[in-house]
């Protein structure tokens, strides 16, 4: 991939970069967890420091093409101002008058961040040159693009993909560190590697696990997911999340690891509660043992001891999805010990995905003790299906 050295003497340069800034906000719109604004600073402060005139394009939410103030950037101009110590500036458009204002009228070493770019429908387009168009719009506000979004960069969208064809273009250093860091857990990676996988749909993951079935040594699954496993090994789960439809492709799975000697490890009990709700009477139970009348929300302590073993004993660790409700309190204790195992570990150990970092951050672990915490959801979940990422593969030449 092509360096931002590439791009020559940035001096005085207009240099348009795109940063996943989609944080999660809670209701009076305050910031909940600043993890993606964190880091993109490296990038944008080596573009500062190079006496660059930054332009930042950013989405927030999935507004679908219309304006609406609820997504706007506001809050995220406010934190980068904080957090970068320099003057910026939020355009109250994306390509319109404001935009082009604001560009006009910055100095070296300042931030303009264009609104929310989708709140134009021609950002997420199917259509090729629709989306052409409006990234050519983005393009004459700059000299140069800095793609540094790694959370997009699965997107072929018209501030990742398109812009890309048109301005010279080079990654930035956040995309550059997670290509790194999630390549080297994919090919080759250092054995025992084991994958722990949790969250709250199957649907979204199959890709992933039929792929790992031919990576990884050891599967270890929880959260929601867990309970389809479960259920194909005819297990019933009371209430618990079940994705009917995908038993059979799980059965599968089951076959497929045997037949690989992949250890796929399920849990061996489970916490249940009658709802869900933080307050929820919690009761453990053996994963074979579910009450018709109540759903699994955690894994068990038994599980948990199983899975920071199975961590404890791996070279290469790779987490995505939580083990259980961990936003409630009663429901937390499976994934703060996966979090706990592998924040002890010495192998490589890579958090990817927007819940579990979020969930290790808010458990409290400090991030230092993790080799990699991706910024990227689904980007880095299709970085271990194998497939090719459109935002990735344009900056390569
Ligand atoms: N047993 C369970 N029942 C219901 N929900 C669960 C259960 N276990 C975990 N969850 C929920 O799953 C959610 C996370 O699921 P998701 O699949 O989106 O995870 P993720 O892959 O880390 O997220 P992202 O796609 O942002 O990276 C959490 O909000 C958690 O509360
Ligand atoms: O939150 C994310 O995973 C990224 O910002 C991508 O968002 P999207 O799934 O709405 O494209």
């Amino acid at each position: 991939m092509k360096t931002i050295e590439s791009l020559g003497d940035l001096k005085g340069k207009r240099v348009l970069v795109r940063s996943d800034f989609n944080v999660p906000l809670d209701a009076d719109k305050n910031i909940t967890d600043d993890g993606r604004i964190q880091a993109a600073l490296p990038t944008l402060t080596t573009l500062l420091d190079a006496g660059a005139k930054v332009i930042v394009t950013a989405h927030l939410g999935r507004p679908k093409g219309q304006v609406n103030p609820d997504y706007s950037l506001a809050p995220v101009a406010a934190r980068l101002a904080e957090v970068t110590g320099v003057k910026v500036t939020l355009a109250k458009d994306t390509v319109g008058e404001s935009a082009r204002a604001a560009v006009a009228a910055m100095s070296e070493g300042e931030i303009v961040l264009l609104e929310n770019v989708r709140f134009n429908a021609a950002e997420t387009s199917k259509d090729d040159a629709e989306r052409a168009a409006f990234a050519a719009e983005l393009a004459a506000l700059a000299d140069v693009f800095v793609s540094d979004g790694f959370g997009v960069v699965h997107r072929k969208q018209a501030s990742v993909y398109d812009v890309a064809t048109i301005l010279p273009a080079a990654a930035g250093l956040l995309v550059r560190k997670e290509i790194e860091s999630l390549s080297r857990a994919v090919t080759n990676p250092e054995r025992p590697y084991t994958v722990v996988l949790g969250g709250s749909k199957v649907s979204d993951k199959l890709g992933v696990i039929a792929n790992l079935l031919s990576k990884a040594d050891r599967l270890l699954i929880g959260g929601g997911m867990a309970y389809t496993f479960l259920a194909a090994h005819g297990h019933e789960v009371g209430t618990s999340l079940l994705e009917k439809d995908q038993i059979d492709t799980v059965k599968g799975y089951l076959a497929t690891a045997k037949a690989n000697g992949v250890e796929l490890l399920l849990p061996v009990d489970t916490v249940v509660a009658p709802a869900f709700a933080a307050d929820a009477p919690a009761t453990v139970v053996a994963a074979d043992a579910i009450p018709a009348d109540q759903m699994g929300l955690d894994i068990g302590p038994k599980t948990a001891a199983l899975y920071a073993e199975a961590i404890s004993t791996s070279k290469t660790v790779v987490w995505n999805g939580p083990m259980g409700v961990f936003e409630f309190e009663a429901f937390a204790a499976g994934t703060k010990a996966v979090a706990k195992a592998m924040s002890e570990s010495d192998a490589f150990t890579v958090i990817g995905g927007g819940d579990s970092a979020a969930a290790v951050r808010t458990l409290g672990f400090d991030e230092s003790t993790f080799s990699h915490i991706s910024t990227g959801g689904g980007a880095s979940l299709e970085l271990l299906e194998g497939k090719v990422l459109p935002g990735v593969s344009v900056l390569e030449g």
